[in-house]
């Protein structure tokens, strides 16, 4: 995990046209899940295509404390076998969940309605992160909870074995909630229902599915959505090949469609509707972008993206009801727009504040520090694009996605971007450099 005595600086100098075809890792949000189904069906589930970043490995070491028989073959296959819902043995020491807001509480929900105490730690960003938002439905189940000042962890959770089902309306657009509050419902006698007004990431739904859960899934006349399941549940293996992250494909998507001569493959992409959101936005920014070898795998949609700088981006107004299927794109969005003509305004950002670091401050600060002309309106950030100067220094505070999307800012600027950490980059992309590097860019070490 990163650490205040471990940052390595990294910048990133202006290059020529990239050029390649690449696979990104796999999907962070599916991989987590993928473990935690594992070890809660009964029998052994094999999954393939794991993305083996620091978040998805504290998820690994979780279930294993929980009782899961967790391992990997030497060609990247990984077994879980599981202990049955209802059957989680609790855990011996504390559970570190590093970066993982994910992770931690998502086994929050696990973890409720189980009759186990579990503690759960993480690194000084997770620890920054607000927990009420799953404690405050857990606790309706019956489930108690100890945490610090503003539900920050460190976490206890004092599992119920006595359940009680819940109806709740999600009070934000959050898949992370949603799944929680679902997943306490797998071992709670009665109907578990919630109600989204936005629809987030669908994952939990689908891969529940293919274990076997019965869900219903209703679209609201809002455009919302009411999901239930009924408990207790039985969870059977089931084999999973995990797609690629979308979320990781948008870095050289980005990085392809502000550089003119770029062109540039990105391979077997998860196109789930529910996680389109930037592809759908730069297209409309006049990016080009051509889907192809759309089909369909494990219950998602996969497919290749050909991309190339040929147009010049336009900025454009990114409407709020769009921010779910994009949420964690909104700091890479914002370098496409720094290079775009015009002003390009993304409506609604307030959940980024309680992310890894908050968002909208730090990519407004790398902005600044860039001499790229924003500003922030209530919840909105409005970025005006044009000849990036750089030569200013990033502060990622143990965020990847600040990292990443400051290290592809540089590709395009005057003068070298230059990111203070680059270590958190292994929580979701271990080989983004690596993969970068093999396009054409250039990026170096830096002594800040
Ligand atoms: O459910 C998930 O896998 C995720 C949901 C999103 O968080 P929220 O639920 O907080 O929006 C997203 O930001 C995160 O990277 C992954
Ligand atoms: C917000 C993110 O992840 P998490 O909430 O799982 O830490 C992310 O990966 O951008």
């Amino acid at each position: 995990m990163s650490s205040a005595q471990s940052k390595r600086p990294l910048q990133s100098a202006k290059c020529g046209a990239l050029v390649g075809d690449v696979r990104v890792p796999g999907d962070k949000s599916i991989s987590h899940r993928s473990l935690m189904f594992g070890g809660l069906a009964e029998g052994e589930t094999r999954i393939t295509g794991l993305l083996e970043g620091e978040d998805v490995l504290a998820t690994a070491d979780a279930m294993r404390k929980l009782g899961a028989k967790v391992t990997r073959d030497e060609d990247g296959t990984w077994h879980v076998r599981g202990v049955g819902v209802g059957a989680l043995r609790e855990p011996d020491s504390v559970i570190d969940m590093g970066n993982a807001g994910t992770g931690i509480r998502l086994l929050a929900g696990i973890v409720a309605t189980h009759p186990i105490t579990t503690f759960f730690t993480g690194d000084a960003s997770l620890c920054k992160r607000p927990m009420g938002r799953v404690a405050d439905p857990l606790a309706q189940f019956g489930a108690k909870f100890v945490t610090r000042d503003q539900g920050r962890p460190p976490m206890a959770v004092i599992g119920t074995d006595e359940a009680l089902p819940i109806t709740y309306t999600l009070p934000m657009a959050s898949a992370q909630v949603k799944s929680a509050v679902l997943l306490a419902g797998l071992n709670t006698a009665g109907t578990t229902t919630v109600i989204e007004p936005k629809p987030s990431r669908d994952h939990t739904e689908r891969m529940l599915r293919h274990f076997g859960v019965e869900v219903d899934v209703q679209v609201n006349d809002d455009g919302g959505r009411t999901i239930s399941l009924t408990g207790p549940c039985t969870m059977t293996a089931a084999d999973i090949v995990v797609p690629t992250d979308p979320s990781s494909a948008a870095f050289p998507l980005v990085a392809a469609l502000i550089n003119p001569e770029s062109k540039v493959t990105i391979r077997d992409v998860c196109l789930n509707p529910l996680r389109t959101g930037l592809i759908t936005t730069l297209i409309e920014m006049g990016g080009d972008i051509t889907i192809t070898n759309e089909r369909e795998e494990a219950g998602e949609t996969i497919g290749d993206l050909v991309v190339t700088g040929k147009n010049r981006l336009k900025g454009i107004t990114v409407p709020a009801e769009r921010a779910p299927s994009m949420i964690d794109e909104y700091p890479v969005l914002a370098v496409a727009a720094a290079y775009a003509e015009g002003e390009t305004r993304m409506c609604d950002l307030a959940e980024l504040r309680v992310k890894e670091s908050d968002r909208l401050a730090a990519v407004a600060a790398g902005l600044a520090a860039n001499g790229v002309i924003h500003r922030i309106e209530g919840d909105d950030l409005i970025v005006t694009g044009g000849v990036v100067p750089g030569g200013g220094l990033v502060e990622t505070h143990l965020d990847h996605r600040i990292a990443m999307s400051f290290l592809v800012l540089g590709i395009g600027a005057e003068k070298p971007v230059k990111v203070d950490d680059a270590a958190p980059i292994a929580t979701s992309f271990p080989v983004f450099e690596e993969m970068m590097a093999g396009l054409g860019t250039s990026f170096a070490p830096s002594n800040r």
